[in-house]
């Protein structure tokens, strides 16, 4: 059982005085959720027990069919039956929990567990009782570390989220340290740990200046009391021991990871001296979330642990205070009710929106150590706030660009917290269908690795396919990864068997994605620095107060492309920024090489960036390539262009082995190491390239460069770009705002790039690359017409006639007559399913053999759908070779022969519709030949698709 009372609560177990309620009618304790539908009304009014507050709240109680209620019956508080009929009703909130109650606006979620039910006029309403706990917007997930930070100043909360967690050497030591307890937890030697560790974050260590002896001292200094307290416990009693564990809490809306826990209770380790009686209360309130994750997922928790590792208990005497390193709490009630109200306060604040000011808090201003910055956060956005402003406040166009991207941002987050719902509202199977989850794995062996981790296999079960790819995170769970036992862990291997890595060694059947706020709490932070800390002529160009300046270029950069050669003039000679739009297959990568090239020529460092690992590495690779020819043409030049290793030039890719390609891998930036060698590898290198997630990294943002180029900009979101922009003095924006649109969850101001805004608001910034150097001349015509003003032609003639019959041991005299034109028709009626098409897969299949038989590889075949159940519909009737992916999988690509299927049968919809730029990029995949599949019916109904279909039957 979960979450039990143990003393009276703050409640009248009965209802209280009054002729308000029949008590006789009075049942079973029961979990009511519902939306807040009205007015609270908040009095106090006399009890037996004397004064007592309540607030009835008007709520229209959810039903069986949302997916909320779908969760309920289930639920762990006493086996209580949930109410989920739709019914609008009063709720009442007694005491403590009316605190919750002030912060409800309508529309909000509610839970109440181990409700009363009882009849007042006729009506049946809900009452909380001593056991009940009160959850404001429970989908809400927040995190342990936020209640920690909202505890101490809800202020500070707030700038901890704007400014994220800097690279400081008390950050980098606490890390360390608890790195060193999960050793030690798992069985691994003290100072086997400590030279491991240290050695890991030789990177950050070196940035900070810091030597690994002075390092390993320290930890050991913490990690005596550790181990002490550690050893006692192994002589007195039966020690059952779990390092770091991941919990997640639908019923609190909390999550978190506990640094242990022990015989079933939470111990959190703080690397800090606490000479009073008690742990201090900040830590207990962290200690009691975990007690109710814990709790949640079966436990039940009478006692907290809080080590401190400054603490020495051999020093312990009467002047100096308490120096016992563990301290015991009892996990009380009240405590964990406080929590839990703490917890709707942020839940409740970030609903609504509101900017916490720091007077929720009793918060002594004057001694914290963030009052300055508060005081000029709050001066420069001109917010209310009890330290006070400082400083002039931004520009009014500013600030209201700094609220709409922030509501725009924390949308995102309310997203991603709904696909942590999904794990509970989701049934294993729907998970699989939605592609989030690998389910039905058969656990085969673990190995225990180097370091306490473990290597863990599974078989699979089935040829699902799923979003999960080598080197992602994610939650592997013996089946249930909310209320059973599971562990983040990275997948190493994915193909029949299954390799993941984990600190715990869970008997793995089922890996779902794991869905991170890290991108999200990037954005936040990005946008804070471009705007509070970003240079004033860099935002004058962003705000539209003052036009993009150039420097002349004369050199010719490129001799056989006018619009790429301008491209590198305006890249090279840009003193604010540059845009360069490619339309598909024109030569971005090859121009963005060639304008890094000039710009390492003149001396400067360049940041190379994209959204994705694969842009990146494609560029590096294009940038080697015309290093390497550089120094073939001259040797002078290929003496200072070499460095120690011999490399041709000082290139550094910074990021994880499973993210940069093999080929980019003697390039990657090793972060483990002697810190002084690791520091100057990455500060020594003329261009360092990495994603813009990576720039937002503490490691990147430590460095600084001339100029950064992004390519696939038209697919990051503002804040997005602004995390590589911010490091550089000058900035070239690269892409396509005709493809695909940055990659966002909630539809608001994040879908527009900043590319897009750019080339719109700065034409004379910009040159459109205008020779493709992919597409038969047939098969460009329509995107050139429809989506580049006709301005899209290939390079050269030889491009312009490519077709199959260049490939060897291929034919077109082989294909039937109405497959002999590089574009294609097949006109298909479909079975008239929503979102997938046995019909048309079927004439896949068909047209697959086809060119097979007259000589095609299959691998030089791609087919897209516009809906993942196609695209498995698909994969299963044709053979593993041919790709059969989304349009979003295939940007970026291109490949001999692209089938299209429509999946349209009377009406369009779907995503492949419902935005052109997606057809767009479908319908420019091609080299040599394209095939549309599709009910023309259908496609006819809508005129750019009407369009399509005369140009690909002429
Ligand atoms: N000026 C040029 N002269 C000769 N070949 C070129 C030139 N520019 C690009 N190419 C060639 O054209 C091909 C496509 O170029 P690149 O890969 O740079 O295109 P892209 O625009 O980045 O493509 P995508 O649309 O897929 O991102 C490459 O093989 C490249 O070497």
């Amino acid at each position: 059982m979960g979450i039990v009372s143990r003393e009276r609560g703050d409640e009248p177990v009965a209802a209280g005085t009054d002729s308000v309620f029949d008590r006789s009618l009075v049942t079973i304790a029961v979990y009511v959720r519902g939306t807040v539908a009205g007015e609270v009304d908040v009095r106090t009014v006399s009890t037996s027990y004397g004064e007592s507050d309540l607030a009835e709240v008007p709520v229209r109680l959810a039903t069986d069919d949302e997916p909320a209620g779908d969760a309920t019956p289930t639920r762990s508080d006493g086996g209580t039956a949930a109410v989920a009929d739709g019914r609008e009703t009063t709720v009442t909130l007694w005491n403590k929990w009316t605190e919750s109650a002030e912060l409800l606006e309508p529309g909000m979620e509610l839970v109440v567990t181990n409700a009363k039910e009882e009849e007042y006029q006729g009506e049946t309403q809900y009452k909380t009782t001593g056991e009940s706990y009160v959850v404001v917007e429970p989908s809400f997930l927040v995190s342990v570390t936020s209640i920690r930070n909202w505890v101490e100043c809800p202020r500070l909360y707030y700038l901890n989220k704007l400014s994220g967690v800097p690279l400081n050497y008390p950050v980098v030591k606490g890390t360390l340290v608890h790195e060193v307890f999960g050793d030690l937890l798992r069985g691994r030697d003290l100072e086997e740990s400590i030279d491991a560790r240290v050695e890991e974050r030789g990177l950050q260590l070196g940035l900070l200046g810091e030597t690994p002896d002075a390092v390993k001292e320290e930890i050991r200094e913490n990690a005596k009391a550790i181990e002490g307290w550690l050893e006692q416990g192994r002589l007195t009693e039966e020690d059952s021991w779990r390092s770091e564990q991941l919990l997640i809490s639908e019923t609190f809306g909390i999550r978190g990871r506990a640094d242990a826990v022990r015989r079933g209770a939470p111990v959190e380790l703080k690397t800090g001296k606490n000479l009073k009686k008690e742990p201090r209360f900040k830590d207990k309130v962290q200690a009691a979330c975990y007690a109710l994750l814990l709790e949640e997922h079966g436990g039940d928790v009478d006692i907290g642990t809080l080590l401190y590792t400054k603490n020495s208990a051999l020093d312990r005497n009467e002047e100096t205070g308490d120096l016992t390193p563990a301290k015991e709490f009892t996990m009380g009630d009240g405590l964990l009710k406080y929590v839990v109200r703490l917890r709707n306060e942020i839940a409740a604040k970030e609903t609504s929106g509101e900017i916490p000011t720091g007077y929720e808090a009793d918060a002594k201003c004057e001694y914290c150590f963030e009052q300055d910055t508060c005081m000029v956060v709050s001066g420069r956005l001109d917010q209310e706030s009890k330290a006070g402003q400082i400083g002039q406040a931004l520009p009014a166009e500013e600030r209201e660009y700094f609220d709409r991207f922030y509501r725009a941002i924390e949308e995102e987050r309310r997203e991603v917290h709904r696909e942590y719902a999904k794990l509970w509202e989701q049934t294993a199977e729907e998970r699989a269908d939605d592609d989030r989850a690998l389910i039905d794995l058969e656990f085969v062996a673990k190995r225990p690795l180097e370091g306490g981790r473990w290597e863990l296999r599974a078989r699979r079960t089935g040829g699902a396919n799923s979003k999960l790819r080598e080197g992602d995170l994610v939650l592997a769970s013996d089946g249930d990864p909310v209320r059973g036992d599971s562990e983040l862990a990275r997948i190493e291997r994915l193909d029949d068997e299954v390799v993941i890595t984990a600190d715990e060694p869970v008997a793995v059947t089922r890996l779902d994605v794991y869905p991170s706020e890290l991108t999200t709490d990037r954005l936040l932070v990005a946008m804070h620095d471009a705007l509070l800390k970003g240079d004033e002529r860099r935002k004058d160009v962003l705000f539209g107060r003052a036009e993009p300046e150039f420097e002349e270029i004369d050199e010719a950069f490129i001799d056989n492309n006018e619009r790429q050669n301008e491209a590198v003039r305006k890249a090279v000679g840009a003193e604010d920024c540059a845009l360069i739009h490619g339309p598909p297959g024109t030569g971005k990568t090859y121009t963005i090489a060639r304008a890094i090239r000039a710009m390492v020529e003149r001396g400067e460092r360049v940041l190379l960036s994209a959204f994705t690992n694969r842009a990146v590495d494609n560029a590096l690779e294009a940038l080697l390539e015309q290093l390497e020819d550089v120094i073939d043409e001259d040797s002078v030049a290929s003496e200072t262009q070499r460095s120690g290793d011999g490399e041709a030039v000082d290139v550094v890719r910074v990021g994880s082995e499973s993210g940069v390609s093999d080929e980019m891998e003697p390039y990657r930036l090793e972060r483990a190491g002697e810190p002084a060698d690791r520091v100057a590898e990455l500060e020594d290198a003329q261009v360092v390239a990495a994603t813009t997630a990576t720039c937002g990294s503490r490691i990147m943002k430590e460095q600084a460069f001339d100029a950064a180029l992004v390519d696939e900009a038209a697919q990051l979101t503002e804040p997005g770009t602004c995390a590589a922009i911010n490091l550089a003095e000058r900035f070239v924006l690269v892409g396509d705002h005709e493809q695909l649109p940055p990659v966002v969850r909630a539809e608001n101001d994040l879908t527009e790039s900043l590319f897009e805004r750019l080339v719109e608001r700065y034409p004379d910034a910009g040159v459109m690359l205008d020779r493709q150097y992919r597409m038969n001349q047939r098969i460009q015509v329509f995107a050139s017409t429809e989506f580049y003003d006709g301005q899209l032609r290939p390079a050269t003639p030889e491009v312009a006639g490519r077709t199959l019959d260049d490939l060897e041991g291929v034919s077109r005299d082989a294909l039937p007559e109405t497959l002999s034109d590089p574009v294609s028709f097949v006109d298909v009626e479909g079975d008239r399913s929503q979102y997938t098409d046995s019909e048309e897969a079927e004439r896949i299949a068909d047209l697959i053999e086809r060119y097979e038989a007259a000589g095609l590889e299959r691998s030089d075949i791609g087919v897209i759908a516009p809906f993942r159940a196609q695209v498995s519909e698909i994969s299963s009737t044709v053979p593993d070779d041919v790709t059969v992916d989304t349009v979003d999988r295939f940007q970026g690509s291109s490949q001999e022969v692209i089938i299209v299927s429509f999946t349209a049968t009377g009406s369009l919809e779907g995503p492949i519709f419902e935005d052109y730029r997606r057809i767009n990029v479908a319908l420019t995949r091609p080299k040599r030949a394209l095939v549309l599949v599709g009910d023309s019916s259908a496609l006819a109904s809508d005129p750019v698709y009407e369009r399509m279909l005369e140009w690909a039957r002429q």
